[in-house]
């Protein structure tokens, strides 16, 4: 073990080869599935690699995956894993079996520590590679030899070497040489329980569960057959020799053991008088290299043919996804360029953590473009998805493209402009269809994927119309409803789509809240939305079927069915505004001084609610002013934001006694400059700000000074009460002592044991109860006292 070198792994390595060995014991055949996707990976690196570099395919002709499992003479088993891929430098087997190049692995890491559901869906979501090894594995040893290259001209055959429990690995030159030809070989040298993996049988099923339909390079397993044959047959003949199969020709089938030849026998037949002597018959074990997957790859099969199971095997073998899948659409097509093609599109049933995360920024990465069967990129450049729809799992096969395309002439190519519009019609339709056949799934998909409709409407013009039937939202009268059924449901006049948006709400608090009070009074639906993207959502679709949307907490509000004319309801609004106006002018003056609103007006919308605060069309909602204080805007904006800020109305509901009883008041205060009454003044003043405040609370805003807004309150419930509104309160308290750094001394603490033992754990205590002299009192029962007490 030549220039032998000893590595330290990475330490979110070693944390999270931890948590895997420690939370997917049961799942651990997952192991294979990985190592076989990430032969599958180097060998289409090499096809790749070889468009531009004929070199690589030097070493090895055929580029193919085999498995064997070897059960050695003390019982132990190894199962080596060979592809003729790509392979690895030494410096290639340190940095990618050794480190962790995941973004935000270690914030990841640190969730699935602490992930005690014991699924390990968390982990499985990660993504676990190499790692996996390590579930089977007391040791894996990873021989390498890269593929030759303009860079690499002399490549050598390294070993990488790491036992479960190390928290290091050795890399050193593979003393048998250049052995491999080119690729990989992972040698599990596996655990004492994990004997069931030298079954033929147990890797030959988990092939074909998870791998056989994902690779379209062939997969050979070593498989052993026991023959008997006489036994003079020269000594070099029963063993076969154990040769990597050389051609991706699927090799001789394997003989059917029960297709015995049965002589008839109903003729008798006189024995013969000299009976020939049969051969004496001995044992010997043949060795044959099988080909697990040779059926064509599972997107080109006839999807009648195709079971559930094996969408979704595939699905998670391909996408190394934990979950299965929510649903897939399977189809075949013509491009209309001449291009003809396969497809198959699955929709996960989780969206990756970091979705919301970068609202902005898409990366399609799960797009795999084949071109007859063979993988050609998942990189669709500027055609990519957009961001709504990047988390879709696509598999394409095009079979009219030159296989010799290369990514960048690709990107010109016309098949892959419209690649995209191929894949998002069909997820709408696929949705469509969940949406009206399976009432189940699509609560699912709506719990996951609700959001990301209202993202598309917004960001994506050409379907918007398609996504926005998609989206729902929990009202006054339903859990969730869509703008189709809103308006199905819509009363006669209705000319608006009445909705109240409170960013972090539930609609059980927003169904409370005052704006909507007369609208759900009269039986009219109010869209509840509670989600920061609803707004959004709102005010870039702006109008559905031709019915705008409105804000139940803004001015505009129409029923349609006002039973005056436009003039006789503002005839009626002048007239209570005449009414009420002392105390209209009484109160602008207070909300202007306080900034709290530009205007007083009478509602129109208020049943039981004394007065609300209401933004103007051109204001901020609570909603949005909750939204921008809490991102940068206001600073960038400060002129915008202060004067959008100010645009808001305090309504008074004309009919609320308390209203009523305030402009009584307002009326009695004497007017002339030498009779004012000061003191009633002040009063009525404070009531007012409180009634202000209160709106603002109810309305949603913050108030402009919480503590003076509860002194307020003091001195109106003291003044209610009789109490001296100016009568201190005693603040004094007694001060602390000085300081006294020293600790106590054993002795003055409580023997901690003896307290628990005695009470068994539980607390207990005797009261004393002394009079007003302080002498105790006695003879009384224990249970009075403590009544008394408390
Ligand atoms: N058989 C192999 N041949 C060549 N390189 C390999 C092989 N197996 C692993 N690697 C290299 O090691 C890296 C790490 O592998 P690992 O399986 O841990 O993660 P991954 O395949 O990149 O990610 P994931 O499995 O989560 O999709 C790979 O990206 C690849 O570069």
């Amino acid at each position: 073990q030549d220039g032998k070198e000893k590595h330290a792994y990475q330490s979110d390595v070693a944390r999270l080869r931890k948590i895997v060995i420690n939370s997917l014991y049961s799942h651990r055949d997952v192991f294979l599935r990985e190592l076989i996707s990430n032969a599958n990976d180097a060998l289409e690196k090499l096809r790749l690699t070889s468009l531009t570099e004929p070199d690589v395919l030097t070493g090895a002709e055929q580029m193919n995956i085999t498995i064997q499992a070897t059960r050695d003479e003390d019982g132990s088993g190894r199962i080596i894993i060979t592809d003729t891929g790509i392979g690895m430098t030494a410096d290639e087997l340190t940095n990618n079996l050794g480190t962790l190049a995941k973004s935000g692995t270690s914030e990841f890491l640190s969730r699935a520590e602490s992930d005690t559901s014991g699924n390990g869906n968390l982990i499985g979501a990660f993504g676990l590679g190499f790692y996996s090894s390590f579930l089977v594995a007391d040791r894996v040893q990873v021989a390498s030899l890269a593929a030759k290259s303009s860079k690499n001209p002399d490549p050598k055959q390294y070993v990488f070497s790491s036992g479960a429990d190390e928290n290091s690995f050795d890399i050193f030159t593979d003393p048998r040489g250049n052995t491999l030809g080119r690729g990989t070989e992972i040698t599990l040298f596996l655990k004492g329980d994990a004997g069931e993996y030298l079954e033929e049988k147990t890797i030959k099923d988990l092939v074909n569960k998870h791998s056989s339909f994902s690779t379209a390079f062939p997969i050979y397993l070593l498989t052993h057959r026991v023959e008997m044959v006489p036994k003079e047959v020269p000594e070099e003949e029963p063993v076969a020799e154990e040769e990597k199969p050389e051609t991706t020709e699927t090799p001789k089938e394997d003989i059917d053991e029960d297709e015995v030849v049965v002589e008839d026998v109903t003729e008798e037949v006189e024995p013969k008088e000299e009976k020939r002597k049969e051969p004496e018959l001995v044992p010997v074990t043949r060795e044959e290299w099988v080909q697990m997957n040779s059926q064509p790859p599972l997107w080109m099969r006839d999807p009648k043919t195709v079971t559930d199971e094996e969408y979704e095997n595939f699905y998670q073998a391909t996408y190394k996804d934990f979950n299965k899948p929510l649903a897939w659409y399977h189809f075949s097509g013509d491009s209309g360029s001449g291009v003809s093609f396969r497809a198959l599109i699955y929709i996960p049933s989780q969206l990756d953590d970091s979705y919301w995360q970068n609202p902005l920024q898409s990366v399609t990465k799960d797009i795999r473009l084949m071109v007859k069967r063979v993988f050609i990129t998942s990189d669709l450049g500027e055609d990519a998805l957009p961001k709504w729809a990047n988390w879709v799992k696509v598999v394409v096969d095009a079979e009219d493209l030159p296989l010799n395309v290369s990514r960048e002439t690709l990107q010109s190519n016309a098949f892959l402009k419209q690649l995209r519009g191929i894949i998002l019609k069909r997820l709408l339709q696929l949705l469509n269809r969940i949406m009206e056949d399976d009432p189940e799934k699509w609560a699912k998909i709506q719990e996951t994927y609700g959001n990301v409709f209202k993202l598309g409407a917004v960001e994506d013009l050409k379907n918007r119309e398609k996504l926005v039937q998609l989206v729902r939202f929990a009202t006054n009268q339903r859990n969730s409803t869509s703008l189709d059924e809103y308006l199905e449901n819509k009363k006669q006049g209705q000319n608006q789509i009445f909705y109240l948006a409170d960013m972090g709400k539930s609609a059980e608090e927003l169904s409370k809240s005052v704006f909507i009070e007369k609208l759900h009074a009269r039986g009219y639906e109010v869209l509840l939305l509670g989600d920061p993207l609803d707004e959004v959502f709102i005010t870039n679709v702006r109008r559905w079927k031709k019915i705008g949307f409105q804000d139940v907490a803004k001015a505009g509000l129409k029923f349609g069915d006002e039973e005056m004319t436009a003039e006789e309801e503002k005839a009626e609004q002048e007239a209570l505004t005449e009414k009420y106006k002392p105390l209209i002018e009484w109160l602008r003056k207070e909300v202007r001084e306080k900034g709290a609103a530009r205007d007083v007006i009478i509602s129109n919308r208020l049943v039981a609610s004394s007065c609300a605060i209401v933004a103007d069309e051109h204001g901020y909602t609570a909603n949005l002013e909750k939204l921008i204080s809490s991102s940068h805007a206001q600073v960038n904006h400060k002129h915008m934001w202060d004067f959008a800020k100010k645009q808001k109305v305090l309504e008074i509901n004309p009919r609320s006694p308390l209203i009523e009883g305030l402009l009584h008041r307002i009326e009695q205060l004497p007017v002339e400059e030498e009779e004012r009454d000061i003191e009633a003044e002040d009063e009525l003043r404070e009531v007012a700000t409180v009634l202000v405040d209160g709106a603002l609370v109810r309305s949603g805003f913050a108030v402009t000074d919480s503590n003076e807004f509860f002194m307020r309150v003091d001195r109106i419930l003291r003044r209610s009460l009789g109490v001296s509104e100016t009568a201190p309160t005693d603040t004094t308290v007694k001060p602390a002592p000085p300081v006294d750094p020293e600790l106590p001394a054993d002795a003055d603490l409580p023997d901690v044991d003896e307290f628990i033992s005695s009470g068994h754990g539980k607390v207990s205590w005797e009261v004393e109860e002394i009079d007003e002299f302080g002498n105790v009192v006695k003879d009384v029962p224990v249970e009075q006292k403590r009544h008394d007490e408390l």
